[in-house]
């Protein structure tokens, strides 16, 4: 078993966490000045009843939560304090992958992000180790969305081995996993804690089995800690306080009724009894920092399960803290942007389907409103074919964000928060990757439409292009903006309802002439403005020669272009000025949305 170095205790002394609660003055207390000590080479369980403050406590001790915490979160080596930053890891109850990836894959990429200073060989030796070592190697080659519940729990686990991290929390490991895969994910535990790291897991009703495997167990209700000791001696705690467990009950489920007041309320006098070290002398065999120790008393179940353990004992310390160089953010920011790249083309309704939606649509809406951009008896319709594309590519590339990025948000909350690489960098990566991907959709759909409706014209068709790629950006930024402050319902109904108002203020459906001069003010606001009259002034302003009037019409009232573009109330030579409006617009969305997903990041729970 390979000795781990770098290990670190967790003491924390009168630990309290308040939130406020809306429309009361005072708050709502979810640690009450709770104390404890989990120790390096023990895996320690948090239980207790739903509600009890298990995740709070968990999000204060990794560090995620800090406002409004009072008390003392101390981490030392043995002898001094330490810092935890990228040294600890937080693996989330759900197992957010990328579904497209495989194993293999999954597990290089966080070895790119993660390590720098050995080859691409050794990087999969490495992999492969940690795979074989955790029982995935079957599964390399199978992508993430197909593999178990189970194997996804292992191969989350896995991911933050590779830089041999000396503190993992966990929260909820088991659930969802079967009798025996839960038995088989804690005894994994065991196992890197015996490696000399602090495991601490939050755990909901685990079997007497389970329960026995834990080192140390810290039982939370209401806030307080009523017990915190070796599993071994809960009977023996609840005894001393006049609480027998029938002879056939589990312990674990005991102590979790009492918890709860199924027997009364005893919440203050267990929390008083906590206090109590005595109950933490283990009889336990873990591994100390200088090496094995074993503790005589050694209890039968653990010496069974770590002669077991030793079997497939993991080994993982690939690399130890010292020697772990980290890619500079610049080499990050090109990992992220091939992962990004590949990801858009593994999932096809990023990009296949949108191109074939965008081929067919261009072609249908461009048959439907035929030669309207030659003929001055069709020019109306031709604003419509102008203001179609736009709420068409808006729409098209909007809703993606809102549907698909709050499930990114998960994957990227786990990353950043596990030192994988900064937000920044990974938002810089996907405008970069994004961006021409974005502006291909464009010209798919603007050139076929074009070239249907219009009389060609190769400036006025650049011009047709370029509004339509800045719309496509925009739409894409705002719904990213959208999914990272609205959950996907919500973020549908705020963005259809954006869509129709930026679209009435467009200046088409009512006539900028036409509308009040309040609403002609909120109009400057209106993304839609810019486009329709970048749209128009691209087709018919720059001295456009007279629109073809048919022989059978009488007066061709359009016939002079300018008369379409005074009567729709838009500024003839405004081009230019429309894009740097749009171009302005697309900068904010894009940098407010870089600022509320970092917001998004903060808060942990949504
Ligand atoms: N931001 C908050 N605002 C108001 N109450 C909160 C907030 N965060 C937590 N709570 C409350 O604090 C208590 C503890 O919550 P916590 O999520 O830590 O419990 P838990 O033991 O992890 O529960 P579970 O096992 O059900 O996840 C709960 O009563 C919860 O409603």
């Amino acid at each position: 078993m390979t000795q781990y170095r770098d290990s670190i205790d967790i003491i924390f002394e009168d630990l309290k966490y308040s939130v406020a609660v809306p429309r009361q003055k005072k708050k709502k207390d979810i640690l009450k000045k709770v104390n404890g000590r989990f120790n390096s080479g023990e895996l320690t369980a948090i239980l207790g009843p739903s509600g009890a403050g298990k995740s709070s406590l968990m999000n204060v001790l990794t560090g995620f939560i800090t406002q409004s915490v009072e008390g003392n979160v101390t981490f030392s080596n043995g002898k001094n304090p330490v810092k935890l930053k990228n040294r600890r890891c937080y693996i989330l109850q759900e197992d957010n992958l990328f579904p497209w990836y495989t194993v293999n894959e999954t597990m290089m990429l966080a070895c790119q992000l993660k390590v720098a200073n050995i080859t691409q060989q050794s990087r999969q030796k490495m992999i492969d180790n940690i795979l074989a070592n955790l029982h995935l190697t079957h599964t390399k080659s199978t992508k993430c969305k197909n593999i178990s519940g189970g194997q996804k729990k292992r191969l989350s686990i896995a991911l933050e081995l590779i830089d041999n991290p000396s503190v993992l929390f966990l929260d909820e490991p088991t659930t969802g996993l079967d009798s025996s895969s839960s038995a088989q994910c804690v005894r994994l535990l065991q196992n890197l804690a015996r490696e000399g790291r602090t495991i601490v897991c939050t755990i909901h009703q685990p079997s007497a089995t389970i329960y026995n495997t834990f080192d140390h167990v810290y039982i939370m209700a209401e806030g307080h800690c009523v017990y915190q000791g070796s599993a071994d001696n809960t009977v023996s705690y609840l005894s001393s306080l006049g609480l027998r467990c029938p002879q056939y009950h589990s312990p674990a489920d005991y102590i979790i009724e009492v918890a709860n007041g199924d027997y009364g309320n005893f919440t203050h006098s267990l929390a008083k009894a906590a206090t109590d070290n005595r109950w933490r002398a283990s009889q336990l065999c873990i591994m100390n920092r200088t090496g094995m120790s074993s503790k005589e008393n050694r209890s039968s179940f653990i010496s069974d399960s770590s002669r077991s353990s030793s079997d497939d004992s993991p080994s993982t310390s690939c690399i130890s803290g010292s020697q772990l160089k980290r890619p500079s953010e610049l080499r990050r920011l090109a990992i992220l942007m091939n992962r990004c790249k590949t990801q858009c083309f593994r999932d096809w309704t990023v990009t296949h389907l949108k191109i074939l939606c965008h081929v067919l649509c261009a072609i249908l809406i461009g048959l439907m409103y035929g030669d309207s951009g030659v003929n001055a008896t069709k020019s109306v319709n031709n604003i419509g074919f102008l203001t179609i594309g736009i709420v068409y590519l808006w729409y098209t590339t909007m809703m993606p964000g809102v549907l698909r990025f709050p499930s990114e948000i998960a994957i990227l909350k786990k990353e950043t928060f596990n030192g994988w690489y900064k937000l920044g960098t990974y938002y810089f990566a996907s405008i970069v990757v994004m961006a021409p991907i974005h502006i291909l959709f464009a010209i798919l759909y603007s050139v076929i439409a074009y070239l249907i409706t219009q009389p060609f014209d190769a400036i006025r068709m650049g011009q047709f292009i370029l509004v339509y790629a800045v719309t496509t950006i925009t739409a894409d930024g705002f719904g990213i903006f959208l999914g990272t402050i609205a959950n996907p319902v919500n973020g549908t109904f705020v963005g259809a309802i954006t869509t129709c108002f930026l679209l009435a203020f467009s200046g088409f459906l009512v006539l900028f002439n036409h509308m009040p001069e309040v609403m002609r003010i909120i109009s400057y606001f209106s993304f839609k403005r810019y486009s329709l009259e970048g749209l128009v002034l691209a087709i018919y302003d720059n001295n456009r020669s007279s629109l073809w009037c048919p022989d059978s019409e009488l007066y061709c009232h359009y016939k002079n272009p300018m008369y379409l573009i005074n009567e729709l109330g838009m500024t003839p030579t405004n081009f230019n000025f429309d894009l740097y409006m749009m171009l302005i617009q697309m900068c904010a969305i894009k940098t407010l949305t870089y600022f509320t997903l970092k917001r998004r990041m903060r808060n942990w729970e949504n």
